[in-house]
């Protein structure tokens, strides 16, 4: 797990190590860190360095200076200000100075830019003549090394704006929300954390890696039985949507369920077609899966308010998030998207886009629920106010049916004891994981038959440990 930390968290945490050593050297630190990750991602060639105003601009020079030790640097002061004591350093080292015009004429000749015109101060829009840098750097092939984070962008938020677009970006102590909320995660291409001395807070907002589901991941013993292992209590899909209670059975059963129990309004015939081991009717059950494709069949409320009266935890997916019953909701795990978070909180979807984590925070906190956005970047919302990113997939995910999937998994992962905001952590990654694992449009019945080899490799990795 990932600290996600804000600029403000950011700056707190630099002035904090100034107050103790008012000599420290973050930005020596962190140009020898920027100058070893240009050597290994374009060990050859020249290097065009773009410096901006403040320090980002600063931790691109001393770079430049360390890389004109053993290769041609050139630089752009792209603002015409920049930290003069860096650039006499990057002077006496012997890097060329170029002007805008001359900037874009080097990219020709050169393996790497390395973008440092702002970092944690960077306010949304370019100036014109580095906007014609950005335009001519995307139509080149050379790639771009962003210094803490792709120029342009906002550091707080997964908003695009126009900026760099890296291959790979070297951010400091922690990821920033722009490194793991997406659209704008995409221009950050690969991001290297590296470690410059600044002790990172603990925030209320965390990242997963592929080692918190390969730990977490239940898995059975040699004392396990079904009741163990945790039997679904699955009702979703109706007359209009048979499809809906295939793919959310399959989901729960590839994720490991013990057990399936439908008890949706689909032709329970078209869902032992397809799994024999379902049982039909109700029983004993650890969880339950309610709400995707029900569309508007009848006996929502009802179905909702039963459930509720299991006391048992459950996963509220798509229809079933119109009826939810008064009261706290502890223990259950709602998965609405976009739109219908929206519906939720009573505003808009272009809202809940615009403002994803104040959004998903509010309706854990009001329903007492964990809510798990699901859309490109995954949240989940405990009612505590902490959320945790899942682990990113690519976008192909992105069609109908990943969602009855999704539910079905994290209902097994309920149903195997795990507290809701794991549940839902762990299904969304597995689900992204997968997909990363089986690059393509395959759709998601082919993706959920493809969940029990992630499971295995995890499970049997070193990550595991
Ligand atoms: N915190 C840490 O632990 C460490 C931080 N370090 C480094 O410091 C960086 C933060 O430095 P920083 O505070 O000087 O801000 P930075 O990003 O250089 O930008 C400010 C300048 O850019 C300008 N500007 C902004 N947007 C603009 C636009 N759209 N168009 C035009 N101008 C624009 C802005 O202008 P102004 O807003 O003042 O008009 C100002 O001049 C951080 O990202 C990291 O790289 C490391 O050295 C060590 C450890
Ligand atoms: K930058």
């Amino acid at each position: 797990m990932r600290t996600v930390v804000s600029s403000a968290e950011m700056r707190a945490a630099e002035q904090a190590v100034f107050a103790r050593d008012p000599e420290a050297d973050l930005m020596g630190k962190a140009a020898a860190a920027i100058a070893r990750i240009a050597d290994d991602v374009a060990p050859d060639g020249a290097v065009l360095v773009v410096a901006g105003a403040g320090n980002n601009g600063g931790d691109g020079l001393f770079a430049a200076a360390l890389l004109a030790e053993r290769r041609p640097v050139l630089f752009w002061r792209a603002f015409r200000d920049a930290h003069a004591a860096a650039v006499a350093a990057a002077r006496a080292a012997g890097c060329r100075e170029v002007d805008a015009v001359g900037a874009v004429a080097a990219l020709a000749d050169c393996s790497l830019v390395i973008d440092a015109v702002t970092g944690l101060g960077s306010r949304p829009g370019l100036p014109l003549a580095l906007q014609t840098l950005v335009d001519a750097c995307d139509a080149a092939t050379v790639p771009v090394l962003s210094v803490d984070l792709p120029s342009g962008l906002d550091a707080d938020s997964g908003a695009l704006h126009p900026s760099f677009s890296a291959e790979h970006t070297v951010t400091f102590g922690s990821v920033k929300p722009c490194h793991v909320q997406q659209p704008a995660a995409s221009r950050c291409g690969r991001v290297h954390i590296v470690d410059i001395g600044v002790t990172v807070p603990d925030t209320q907002l965390r990242v997963a890696e592929a080692a918190d589901v390969a730990r977490w991941w239940p898995r059975p013993d040699a004392s396990s039985d079904k009741y163990s292992r945790g039997v679904v209590l699955v009702d979703t899909g109706s007359e209009q949507y048979q499809g809906a209670a295939v793919l959310s059975c399959s989901g729960a059963l590839h994720a490991g369920a013990g057990m399936v129990r439908y008890t949706g309004r689909a032709a329970s015939g078209l869902i032992l077609s397809r799994f024999p081991s379902v049982v039909v009717g109700e029983g004993r059950a650890q969880a339950i899966v309610l709400g995707s494709g029900w569309g508007d069949s009848d006996g929502g409320e009802g179905r909702v308010a039963l459930a509720r009266m299991h006391s048992l935890p459950a996963v509220v997916d798509a229809d079933a998030l119109h009826w939810l019953p008064g009261g706290r909701l502890d223990g259950w795990l709602l998965t609405p998207h976009a739109g219908e978070l929206a519906r939720l909180l009573g505003c808009t979807r272009a809202h809940v886009e615009a403002h994803p984590l104040s959004c998903v925070r509010e309706a854990a906190r009001h329903t007492g629920a964990t809510v798990l956005l699901k859309g490109a970047t995954q949240y989940v919302a405990e009612p505590s106010g902490r959320v945790t990113i899942a682990v990113a997939g690519p976008p192909w995910t992105a069609q109908a049916g990943s969602g009855d999937v999704l539910a079905g998994i994290c209902g097994a992962l309920l149903a195997a004891g795990l507290p809701a905001w794991r549940a839902g952590v762990l299904g969304a990654s597995i689900q992204a994981m997968t997909a990363a694992a089986n690059p393509g449009p395959y759709t998601p019945d082919e993706l959920a038959a493809r969940l029990p080899a992630m499971i295995a490799q995890l499970s049997s990795s070193p990550l595991a440990r």
